[in-house]
């Protein structure tokens, strides 16, 4: 749908003049009816779609933003309506409001002081229902000097009172470069600090208690990332992307898992009387225990079909056995405690050394002597390629995607291009996503700066990546992306625990240490270094020392991935090291 490119004319009387650039306030924006109705409309909503933030209640319509766009949903109707009315206006400069926030606060409930990001600027639209609220805004904290300390009372500005059925419009300074948030109280007395006191029809020192309210949030967020960012890459379909066949997720495995069959000498003897095989058994294995090959089977049977004997045994290791000047069963078992009976004459066999641990090293262990095998199914799906089902590798596809968008945004600023994106399998969502920056710091390797990133969206972390505007992170706690000043940290142990990486390129020791330390679930990367220290080098996520171990595939898009080192890099010596 078209809308006029810029507010409308008829607007410009609801601008808040007390207030910096530019604040709409247009009081009964809806009527009582249709406020019913809304409210009615968001209590009648899944009881899953809520979640329980400290301070609010929150639901998401539209699809989840992160930082480098939205995978879109359809909006409701009830909801759809009210975007495209707001839009009509002109409010998102022609283009359709396509996210929607519903908040519920209780009285004495509230929202910290935080920008939304730039994910939603320039233009965000609220329509309050139940209640009215009092809007506060914030300067910003700042890297000058003050004269007073900044704390949160010394930045606060002014405050918009928002009377339910209203509509506010913020943009410009007032949106972007401003803080706002909702003081934690039950009530608020009007002092000449709420600068659109007139305009809402309220009289100074006017106390208004406050009520349960409902917040409709309405934005417009940049669309699919694969469309927006990539005009080039194949758009979406559902779920499934139309290329992502065109690469298959590896998994890395531990040596053991990865080596070749070791192999070790024995004697066998053929079994001429079959009858006498559980006794020979028993009294082979009592005179010659084969100690720590407990996956060999003892007795095998001859797969020739014209063979004289249908069994043959092991006797014992060629290391176990006797000092013998001529080889024959009397001088394989000299003692009388294995009678000989029904015993062939021993031949030298090469039998497994060690349990196979996947299908490959047991089909190949299989071939020397007949093995055990406790199979780890996931294991060999894996390496067939099979572990991902269609509409999985369809989101990996998405996530390693990001990670390709944010290396070449860090390649354009001089950096190696190397890019990372961290997503919560479990909610799907992305967590945060990363570039190299080792241009400004050394260590800032892709993994690092998301690890950090991840940590401030617990509400730690310790650098700031705000110069980068292709780094950020999506808050746990709240729908914005950026710096959330004071964000709660989360219940989790460790940053990373239960998270999954998409890497361009295979982590370094460095960066596959602090993951190890943070707990990372999985690594998926798309194209191998030299020096990588996640199966090319080393294999840091399988070392037994270790105290946390962690899954790694690669080539997730490993051709873009390659692409992306190989072509138009201006450093292309260092495109070998490591991450
Ligand atoms: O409820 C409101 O009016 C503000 C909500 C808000 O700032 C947010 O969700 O980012
Ligand atoms: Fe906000």
């Amino acid at each position: 749908m078209e809308h006029p490119a810029c507010i409308l004319e008829d607007l410009k009387q609801f601008v808040v003049h007390d207030a910096p650039p530019t604040v709409y306030y247009i009081p009964d924006f809806i009527s009582e009816d249709e406020e019913s109705y809304l409210l009615q409309q968001v209590y009648k909503s899944p009881k899953t779609k809520w979640t329980q933030l400290s301070g609010r209640r929150l639901q998401n319509w539209g699809g989840v933003p992160h930082p480098r766009g939205m995978l879109a949903e359809k909006i409701p109707d009830w909801l759809q309506t009210y975007c495209e009315k707001i839009s009509s206006l002109g409010a998102f400069s022609g283009k359709t409001a396509n996210h929607v926030l519903v908040n519920e606060y209780k009285p004495g409930e509230g929202i910290m002081p935080h920008e939304d990001g730039p994910l939603y600027h320039p233009t965000v639209t609220t329509i309050s229902l139940g209640s009215h609220t009092l809007l506060d805004f914030y300067a910003p904290i700042s890297s000058q000097e003050a004269d007073a300390p900044q704390t949160e009372e010394n930045r606060f500005l002014f405050s918009l009172l928002v009377k339910p059925r209203s509509l506010l419009i913020l943009q410009e300074d007032t949106y972007q470069r401003l803080l706002h948030g909702i003081r934690p109280r039950a009530q608020d007395t009007l002092t000449d600090k709420v600068v659109n006191r007139s305009a809402a029809g309220a009289v100074p020192g006017e106390t208004l208690i406050r009520g349960t309210r409902v917040s409709l949030t309405i934005r417009h967020v940049p669309k699919e990332e694969a469309q927006t960012m990539e005009p080039q890459a194949k758009r979406w379909k559902g779920l499934v992307c139309d290329d992502s066949d065109s690469w298959v997720a590896h998994p890395v495995l531990s040596d053991e898992q990865s080596q070749d069959v070791e192999l070790v000498k024995a004697f066998a003897a053929p079994i001429v009387n079959k009858k006498e095989t559980s006794r020979l058994l028993r009294e082979l294995s009592s005179l010659y225990p084969l100690n720590g090959l407990q996956h060999i089977k003892r007795v095998r049977a001859v797969r020739e079909k014209d063979s004289p004997h249908p069994l043959e045994v092991l006797v014992c290791l060629v290391s176990d056995a006797p000092d013998m000047k001529v080889i024959n069963i009397d001088s394989l078992l000299p003692s009388e405690e294995v009678r000989r009976d029904g015993l062939g004459e021993p031949f030298v066999v090469k039998v497994p050394a060690r349990p196979p641990l996947t299908r490959p090293q047991f089909e190949r262990a299989s071939k020397h002597w007949p093995t055990s095998f406790h199979e780890d199914k996931q294991v060999t799906v894996a390496l067939r390629g099979e572990l991902f089902s269609p509409p999985q590798k369809a989101r990996m596809h998405m996530y390693m995607t990001t990670a390709l968008t944010a290396a070449k945004a860090g390649r354009e600023l001089g950096m190696e291009a190397v890019g990372a994106v961290v997503v919560d399998p479990a909610t799907e969502r992305i967590i945060a996503v990363g570039h190299d920056c080792r241009g400004d710091h050394p260590l800032h390797h892709a993994a690092m700066v998301c690890i950090d990133l991840v940590a401030q969206s617990q509400g730690g972390g310790c650098y700031s990546f705000d110069r980068y505007p292709a780094c950020g992170f999506t808050s746990p706690t709240s729908d914005t992306c950026q710096s959330v000043p004071g964000a709660e940290r989360s219940a989790q142990p460790y940053i990373c625990t239960g998270y999954d990486l998409y890497v361009t390129r295979e982590p370094c020791v460095m960066c596959a240490m602090a993951l190890v330390h943070s707990r990372i679930g999985r690594v998926f990367y798309g194209a191998a270094s030299a020096d990588g220290a996640a199966g090319t080098r080393y294999k840091i996520h399988s070392q037994k020392d270790l105290n946390h171990h962690f899954e790694v595939y690669k080539g997730v898009l490993g051709k873009q991935c390659e692409d992306l080192n190989g072509l138009g890099d201006h450093k292309r010596e260092s495109v070998q090291q490591s991450e």
